[in-house]
């Protein structure tokens, strides 16, 4: 059978990619909780809902399957057994603090019938104001504060690519920094062990989300057959890039080194792919800001274990060196003007998502860094994403690619 899951480099031409349309998560955004939330705004839903739909529309018009994580989740669904354990288990995770409003969510939520509203009730979260009072209650309910939810929204779901990565044939399926992203991934465990579509394929797994240290999925980078890039940084601990590359060695996915970049610890890089992403054989986009600071771990499989060293050259050189290819580009963000680097940076213009070598989607308002990928070659599929981009996110965060085609030897 021919494997569900296949991405050996970052730009071979993109055949399935996995997205998820927003949902009413983002109508449970409210300004008190947006920290914690992960959100510098409030999103307009059915904005934000056309520009995902072009954003989907524009990868089936270049021959890709899009499929949708709520759609995989509903389908992995398939007995009424697996309902009750996902939904005891999303409930287990979901903070709720007493029982009785444990028992009284259980029922409203199995009343769903259909699969994929039952889903995307839980992406939703639900409002203590859509219950009806309790009749008995528990203390904690009883001395409960004005807090509106009592489960709360995932709004960052539309960010596929972090709750879990594809490398090779295999999943990592992480543990996020955030206790609210942190609930995504249950849709990962459902979807690669019941969806009809892998539960077979003996997809190997390269990381769980029971580990205690965290990795995301925007920090994870196949740069090629042979190499798994990762950023540590505010999302991913450098003990989890360990774990990542023993296991990717243990269960021979195929890749035979791990680079791992360290970036700085802050919000506005939370992820590797804000700050830098491959856009051809020998290009990457790169905000300047990091390029300073930045310093490189090559991580192989050792007589002992891990063989850690870290590089002392540049970073072009690392680069080319271990693609086999004699010289890369780096195309900044901002065209290397810093506050334009600052702003488009901020704006995800280092985000694209590479669908085939030299061939990307970016968001039309990083005009400065857009014009720079094109003077450098780069083919551009231009979205707007006004209202997306309020959650700090663009069109690699908001992708996870199944499967891609190989590249050439
Ligand atoms: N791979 C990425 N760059 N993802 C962006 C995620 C943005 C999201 N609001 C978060 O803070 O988690």
């Amino acid at each position: 059978m021919t494997q569900p899951i296949h991405v050996f480099s970052e730009i071979g031409r993109l055949k399935t990619v996995m997205l998820h349309r927003p949902g009413k998560e983002l109508e449970n955004l409210v300004p008190d909780y947006l920290e914690r939330l992960l959100f510098d705004d409030i999103p307009f839903l059915e904005q934000a809902q056309k520009e995902h739909d072009n954003f989907a529309n524009i990868l089936r018009e270049n021959d890709v399957e899009v499929v949708y994580l709520e759609d995989l989740a509903a389908e992995a669904l398939t007995s009424n057994e697996l309902r009750e354990q996902f939904v005891d288990e999303y409930l287990n995770e979901a903070s709720i603090k007493g029982s009785k409003r444990k028992a009284q969510l259980r029922e409203l939520l199995l009343s769903i019938k259909d699969n994929k509203e039952l889903i995307e009730k839980t992406m939703a979260g639900v409002q203590k104001a859509e219950l009806p009072e309790l009749k008995s209650k528990n203390l904690s309910d009883m001395v409960e504060s004005d807090y509106p939810f009592a489960i709360d929204p995932m709004p960052n779901l539309y960010f596929t690519r972090d709750p879990f990565a594809t490398m090779g044939n295999g999943v990592s399926l992480n543990h996020m920094y955030s206790v609210t992203r942190n609930r995504e991934t249950i849709y990962g465990k459902y979807i690669f062990s019941y969806h009809p579509r892998f539960k077979d394929a003996d997809i190997p797994m390269v990381y769980d989300r029971t580990e205690s240290t965290r990795i995301e999925g925007g920090d994870e980078l196949v740069l090629s057959k042979d190499i798994v890039a990762v950023g540590i940084s505010q999302r991913t601990d450098a003990a989890s890039i360990e774990k990542l590359a023993k296991n990717i060695f243990d269960k021979k996915l195929g890749f035979k080194k791990v680079l791992a970049f360290g970036i700085a610890n802050n919000r506005k890089f939370m992820h590797l792919d804000t700050v830098f992403t491959m856009v051809d054989y020998d290009k990457f986009s790169i905000h300047p800001e990091i390029e300073g600071g930045l310093t490189v771990y090559s991580i192989t499989e050792g007589e002992n274990g891990l063989d850690i060293v870290a590089e002392t050259d540049t970073l072009e050189h690392i680069l080319a060196k271990n693609l086999g290819v004699e010289q890369v580009t780096l195309i900044r963000c901002g065209g290397g003007n810093l506050t334009a680097a600052a702003r488009e940076q901020w704006n995800d213009g280092s985000n694209t998502l590479t669908i085939a070598p030299g061939e990307v989607v970016v968001y039309d308002r990083n005009t400065i860094t857009n014009k720079k990928l094109e003077e450098a070659g780069v083919k551009l599929h231009v979205m707007p994403g006004s209202e997306l981009v309020r959650g700090r996110g663009g069109p690699r965060c908001m992708s996870m690619p199944l499967v891609r085609e190989d590249l050439p030897k």
